[in-house]
């Protein structure tokens, strides 16, 4: 990490986003700073997603500001967001089952040689190298068909390389992995940060969390409601900042190794 860790990359400014009735994003604001792992929390329904979708294009916003830079930008498609430097990898990534990495990898963005031919050599090379940055043994020839869900996941976080962008959108990337998957993609999230990437990403695992991320964002029904360096937070306050307790002695009980507020065990009892 370097000191460029404070320069404000993108400021999201009073964002809302309603579907008909439902405030999924209520005037939210956040900083992502330049050269950091930037977690969001949050119970189902916080709109943890949604502010992905939002910054990534998919899902662009009723009302709010994003500054780039120091510049006012509009985020109104997947393609204005790559085309500033922001790509992200969703849980429900679009693979065709019965091509080969590299094609997945340029899927809907595929290299034609100058007599019109799919160019299949170049996208092989490309797809090694982005592979190659995540230090990926992958071999690009492979089908995706039968690819573990976490060479799947490396597969989908090779693809948001494409565009070479500064800022990394990832919603849920260590979901449904094993241990060992989870390690190795951890571990390349933070290659990839530190190269110089920017990452978001959305995670429930909260050891994961602590144990790559730089801030950690807590949301709440559709608002930010706490933002702290992963260094001076803890796991018990965090869980009491999701459930939405006050203080973090408010009422908590062990659970296993997970400490978790009492009026979420009684929800369930
Ligand atoms: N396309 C949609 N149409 C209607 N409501 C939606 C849509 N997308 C999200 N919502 C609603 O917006 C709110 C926020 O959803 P969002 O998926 O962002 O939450 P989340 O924090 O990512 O939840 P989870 O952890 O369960 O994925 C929820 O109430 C959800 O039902």
């Amino acid at each position: 990490m370097t000191s460029q860790i404070h320069t404000p990359l993108l400021k999201v400014e009073d964002v809302c986003v309603t579907f008909g009735y439902i405030e999924a994003l209520k005037d939210v604001s956040l900083t992502v700073n330049s050269h950091e792992i930037l977690a969001i929390v949050g119970d189902n329904g916080a709109g943890k997603s949604t502010l992905l979708k939002a910054i990534s294009g998919l899902q662009p916003p009723d009302t709010g500001t994003f500054i780039w830079k120091d510049n006012e930008v509009s985020i109104s498609s997947v393609k204005a967001a790559n085309d500033i430097g922001i790509s992200a990898t969703f849980q429900s990534a679009d693979f065709c089952d019965n091509l080969d990495i590299a094609a997945n990898i340029f899927l809907g963005n595929e290299l034609h040689t100058f007599f019109g031919n799919r160019d299949d050599n170049t996208m092989h090379i490309k797809s090694r190298k982005l592979l190659h940055k995540l230090t990926s043994p992958l071999s690009t020839y492979r089908s995706m068909h039968g690819l573990s869900m976490g060479e799947r996941q490396t597969v989908s976080i090779a693809r948001s390389l494409l565009t070479n962008p500064e800022l990394i959108l990832m919603d849920e990337p260590t979901a449904s992995l094993s241990i060992i998957q989870t390690a190795q993609v951890l571990s390349y999230i933070k290659e990839l940060r530190n190269h110089g990437r920017t990452i978001v990403l959305v995670c429930h695992n909260l050891p994961d969390i602590f144990a790559i991320a730089d801030r950690i964002a807590v949301m709440r029904a559709g608002q930010i409601t706490a933002v702290h360096k992963i260094s001076e937070t803890s796991y018990e306050q965090i869980v009491a900042e999701i459930a939405g307790a006050r203080t973090v002695n408010e009422e908590f009980i062990n659970v296993d190794t997970m400490t978790v507020p009492r009026k979420i065990i009684n929800r369930y009892n």
